[in-house]
């Protein structure tokens, strides 16, 4: 679990008049679980982007646990990011022709010289607990919720100190949203990771420690 210090943040784009962001300072206690809300527009995929150190910082600190992502390179940024960030996107960025294990071990793959022995068969449990029993099924055959789940469990199975999903619940219907919603709280309080969740879903807001309403690029709360 990781604490994340923001300070004087502001994040301008061409043609903006105000900024998309201008936060003096925000303090997130670790191990919290965090709603992100606010209308469309408000700056809630740049925090989240900003985050996770997908954008750029130029003015400010973004620190997780001291570390002060704003003062890295891309390269470092994405490092960090393969280390200690769970993802779980709007529209989930699975890979079609890859299976439903495949998915969840590909960014292991990747951020490591070699995978963990055991790295398998905690993707295989880690599909279970999400509810995905055909963990070979090619992903590209799964339904929007089945695809959601192998997405969570994919942000997951890394153990990450801070699990960030943008509206996890949208486009699913009301009983996936529910089952995928109790999955990400469940295992963000399991693994004690600080848990951002971008969403306007009430149900899901209701269940969180913290509201933070963006607002033209203002955090209150
Ligand atoms: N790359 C960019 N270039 C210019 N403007 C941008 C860029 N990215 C975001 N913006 C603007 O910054 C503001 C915040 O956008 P952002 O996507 O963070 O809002 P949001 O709260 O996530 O909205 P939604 O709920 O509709 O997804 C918007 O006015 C948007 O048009």
């Amino acid at each position: 679990m990781l604490s994340l210090a923001v300070h004087k943040l502001e994040i301008r784009y061409p043609g903006l008049p105000a900024p998309a962001l201008d936060i003096p300072a925000l303090f997130i206690e670790p191990g919290t679980h965090i709603a992100l809300t606010g209308p469309s527009g408000a700056g809630k995929t740049t925090f989240i982007n900003i985050a996770v150190g997908m954008e750029r910082v130029r003015s400010g600190k973004v620190e997780w646990d001291g570390e002060n992502l704003a003062a890295m390179s891309e390269g470092r940024r994405d490092r960090w990011r393969a280390r200690n960030a769970g993802l779980v996107m709007q529209d989930f960025h699975l890979f079609p022709g890859l299976s439903a294990l495949g998915n969840v071990l590909l960014p292991q793959r990747l951020s490591r010289f070699r995978l963990p022995g055991d790295m398998r068969s905690r993707a295989l449990d880690m599909l279970a607990r999400v509810g995905i029993d055909r963990a070979d099924q090619p992903v590209e055959t799964m339904s929007r919720g089945q695809m959601q789940r192998v997405a969570v469990a994919r942000a997951l199975v890394g153990r990450p100190g801070v699990i960030i999903a943008d509206e996890p619940t949208a486009s699913l219907d009301a009983g996936s949203g529910e089952a995928v919603a109790s999955l990400l709280l469940d295992l963000a309080r399991e693994t004690k990771a600080t848990l951002i969740v971008a969403t306007h879903d009430a149900r899901l807001t209701g269940r969180l420690d913290r509201i933070l309403q963006l607002e033209n690029g203002w955090v209150r709360g």
